[in-house]
């Protein structure tokens, strides 16, 4: 469904000169640094995909969305959407795709909300009653009646995201770009947003690619996630695998019945990092241990009757990697 090959993208940007006239000295210098924001990017991903695309700041994420969705051109390389060059077939692309920037609105500012989606529908040509049973539909799933009638400025931070993710979806795409939806939303905001994104996910089978910074976005929503790093793809698979590869050690805590008996020699895999009364805590990479061969290796110490386990947190994972 979103296809780049060997995607590349380097801004060149005038060397900014110092002293008495710098600006007009800037503006006709004809001098040059390049930046290679987005170096050699390739994946696919297939219809119905939920992909986290994940990095720090001034990775290549918004750079890579931007040509994703036909807003910059690469400076080489290809990409596909559902078979099309976003690009070279600009009309027939947007028609089957929806862009959500959080830091930025595609609804008119002054205008109420359900104005513009009046504009938004004629723009893309849905019928009327086509629009009336979708916006029922996002009304109901994202709570817009409250503020139906409110210009867009008046919006909190909250609604006026409800607001844009339903604008994405008037005209019904099947791929759905999302840059920071959550940004700056409280809990139970980003809550509604993540629910609502989970089900036009999973029921109505559209294909996600999300970029943020909320680690909580990914875990609760993506299968897969893709890192980017300096511009290159440094990671690209689930986030089981993730955590595998990177084999942060995963926290065992034990209670025994009774006595127990810890022996002088064990395995280096194996870290005792407490020992509280009944209660040992031991820490234990999982890539070189099984969780199996740890519970019966703990076993032989004594009588276990209770055993508790805390995976690596996934922040930690994701700073491994950046
Ligand atoms: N129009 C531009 N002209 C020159 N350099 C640019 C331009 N847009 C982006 N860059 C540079 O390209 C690099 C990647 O920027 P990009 O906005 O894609 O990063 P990002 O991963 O989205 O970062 P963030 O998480 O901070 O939004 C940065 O070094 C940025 O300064």
């Amino acid at each position: 469904m979103i296809t780049a090959r060997q995607l590349q993208k380097e801004f060149k940007t005038p060397v900014v000169r110092e002293g008495r006239f710098s600006g007009l000295r800037t503006l006709f210098s004809r001098e040059y640094v390049s930046k290679e924001a987005v170096r050699d990017i390739s994946f696919d991903i297939p219809q119905g995909e939920f992909v986290g695309y994940i990095g720090p700041n001034g990775a290549g994420k918004s750079t890579t969305i931007k040509m994703l969705t036909g807003i910059l051109h690469p400076t080489s390389g290809e990409v596909l959407l559902a078979g099309m060059n976003p690009h070279q077939e600009r009309l027939q692309t947007v028609r089957r795709l929806g862009v959500v920037f959080g830091q930025r609105s595609q609804l008119w500012w002054d205008l109420p909300v359900k104005d513009s989606y009046d504009i938004l529908a004629e723009m893309y040509g849905v019928p009327a009653e086509l629009k009336r049973k979708r916006l029922a539909q996002f009304a109901e799933l994202l709570d817009l009646e409250s503020f139906w009638s409110t210009p867009v400025r008046k919006l909190s931070l909250g609604q006026r995201m409800r607001a844009d993710l339903a604008a994405s979806m008037l005209h019904d795409p099947e791929l759905l770009f999302l840059d920071e939806p959550t940004i700056g939303l409280d809990v139970n905001a980003k809550r509604n947003i993540r629910q609502f994104l989970r089900t036009i996910n999973e029921e109505f089978g559209k294909t996600i690619l999300l970029t943020t910074h909320d680690m909580d976005d990914i875990e609760q929503l993506c299968s897969r996630v893709m890192v980017i790093n300096h511009g290159r793809l440094t990671y690209d698979g689930t986030i089981s695998s993730l955590r595998d590869t990177i084999g942060l050690p995963t926290i065992i805590r034990v209670t025994y019945r009774g006595e127990f008996h810890i022996p002088d020699a064990i395995p280096p895999a194996i870290q005792i990092t407490g020992v509280d009364g009944l209660v040992v805590t031991v820490q234990v990479n999982r890539k070189e241990w099984s969780t199996m061969n740890i519970l019966k290796l703990l076993e032989q110490w004594g009588e276990i009757i209770d055993v508790e386990m805390q995976e690596p947190d996934f922040e930690d994972i994701i700073h491994q990697v950046y």
